[in-house]
């Protein structure tokens, strides 16, 4: 059966790109196959467009820009609403397309497509709140204030582990501003990206509005990169790629954000139930089978309960069941290739040569060659990869601390800093860990941290700016000052 017949709606799996509202092959026959992790077949095709197409994708984006930006906010909140409820009438289909590209578990691509299209509401809704200000004025008789614009044209590149979130996260906000955007969805996951583009047609977004381009990843980066009428890129993705991709900005001197790599500790405090803090562990570290930029990679448990807390840690672990996304109750899908999971082992390997303890993590048991069985290792240390390198696989290191200011330092020990976790209930604790963290996000006794109205964003090697939120938007606005001078009657009010 073909990717299209499993869909209740055919035309949301497209093997084009999308410009100016058409869909698009590629010049010159260069394509690259889409392949289901979990099973390793070939979901299809996409094309990979040439360069003067992808140049042509900005020609696109800057004749839409002129119009789209002229429309009134409440003009674009109507069409991006309209959006919105299409993403939510399409959730089934959307779902499944994620969990094929990806591999995530049916009912996490159901819970991301909610996340996705919060963003679209939550920006929808701010585009009519882009405020100026009035600046009482210094100068006699002259009125003083500020206006916001849009940047124009946005590139946005996004990674394959939240596919479709995290492009309306970016695209939402700028199209609410008045910007027109290139998205440059990663290799492995298109499919979410074009699935978005045909319900925003259908939503009456114009031509040249949102548009996709597909291609070789370092090609397409360097052209939107270099391209001067390109005003913004919104890069997600390592931390590799972004300082790359900032540099490559830097002639063109575009407004840059980037959403980098996390290595987020996992504090427990002496004071907490050792099996509540366990279970939220596990929660906090195997979600999207540990690729999130948000998976708890240090867990660091205070050393008078850390024997209980690895036992139930150990126990909740164990109860987790890993399979294809699209069977049953599964926690955790496959890992997204093959080089994952030989990166995976390679972590746990470089751990227990140095001395750590294996006490759970079969990979026999793994049900497929892009398989990773959850791994708990102890007695964790700063020379291990597993301490400094993002693992981006379901690999849970422990590692036990002895006070407030020695954890303090260890959860600082990394050049990331997108989120922290926080387990306990000593105010005074909370409130000098919670400040002395050097993490853009710091949650405390709860997993759950995202959502349209955060600030999502790190600082350090983990990025630039915020998303989402109140200040989301203005990643996509310039603040234009004006003065009216001469106006005769007015002072300096
Ligand atoms: N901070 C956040 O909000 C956030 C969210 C999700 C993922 N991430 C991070 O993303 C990473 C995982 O995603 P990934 O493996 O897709 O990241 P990646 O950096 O390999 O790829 C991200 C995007 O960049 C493109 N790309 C890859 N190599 C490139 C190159 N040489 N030149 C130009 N473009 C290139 C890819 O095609 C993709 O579209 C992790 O580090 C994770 O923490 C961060
Ligand atoms: N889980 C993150 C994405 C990181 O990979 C989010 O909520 O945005």
């Amino acid at each position: 059966m073909t990717l299209s017949n499993k869909l209740s709606d055919p035309r949301l799996f497209r093997q084009y790109a999308y410009v100016d509202g058409k869909w698009t092959h590629g010049d010159g026959n260069r394509e690259e196959a889409v392949f289901d992790p979990a099973t390793g077949e070939t979901l299809g095709h996409i094309p990979w467009l040439e360069p003067h197409q992808i140049t042509a994708s900005v020609d696109a984006a800057e004749a839409a820009f002129v119009h789209w930006r002229a429309l009134r906010a409440d003009e674009r909140c109507e069409r991006l609403l309209a959006w919105y409820d299409l993403l939510q009438a399409n959730r089934e289909d959307l779902a499944l397309l994620m969990t094929l590209e990806q591999g995530k578990p049916l009912p996490d691509a159901r819970g991301e497509v909610e996340y996705g299209a919060s963003f679209v509401r939550w920006f929808a809704e701010e585009g009519k709140r882009t405020f100026g200000e009035t600046i009482p004025s210094h100068i006699p008789n002259a009125a003083l204030g500020t206006l916001k614009e849009p940047v124009g044209i946005a590139a946005l590149i996004t990674p394959w582990n939240f596919p479709l979130a995290m492009i309306t996260r970016k695209a939402a906000a700028a199209m609410a501003a008045g910007c027109t955007v290139i998205v440059k969805p990663a290799g492995e996951t298109p499919f979410s990206a074009l699935a978005l583009a045909e319900l925003a047609e259908r939503a009456g977004i114009p031509a040249g509005v949102f548009n996709v381009v597909l291609g070789d990843p370092p090609e397409v980066s360097r052209i939107l990169c270099g391209e001067d009428r390109v005003k913004a890129l919104s890069f997600t993705g390592s931390t590799r790629v972004g300082r790359l991709l900032l540099e490559q900005c830097a002639n063109t001197v575009k407004r840059v954000s980037l959403e980098l790599g996390g290595n987020a500790p996992f504090i427990v405090g002496p004071d907490m139930d050792p099996k509540e803090a366990a279970f939220a562990a596990v929660a906090a570290k195997f979600q999207t089978a540990g690729q999130d930029c948000l998976a708890a990679d240090r867990i660091l448990v205070h050393e008078s309960i850390h024997d209980a807390f690895v036992a139930h840690f150990a126990e909740r672990m164990a109860a987790l069941t890993v399979g294809n996304g699209q069977e049953g109750e599964i926690d955790l899908g496959p890992l997204i290739h093959r080089q994952a999971v030989e990166k995976a082992a390679a972590i746990v390997d470089d751990a227990i040569s140095k001395g750590a303890t294996m006490v759970a993590g079969d990979q026999s048991q793994a049900p497929g060659e892009n398989f990773f069985m959850p791994v708990l290792l102890t007695g964790v240390t700063r020379d291990m990869k597993l301490w400094h390198e993002e693992s981006f696989a379901p690999v849970a290191g422990i590692t036990a601390y002895a006070d407030d200011d020695q954890v303090i330092e260890m959860a600082n020990d990394t050049e990331y800093g997108l989120a922290a976790y926080l387990y306990t209930h000593d105010i005074r604790r909370i409130w000098k860990v919670l400040r002395a963290l050097e993490f853009g996000m710091v949650s405390v006794n709860s997993v759950k941290m995202t959502g349209p109205p955060v600030p999502f964003g790190g600082v350090k090697h983990s990025g630039l700016g915020r998303e989402g939120g109140v200040t989301g938007i203005d990643e996509y606005l310039e603040t234009k000052y004006y003065c009216l001078g001469a106006l005769g009657s007015v002072s300096g009010s």
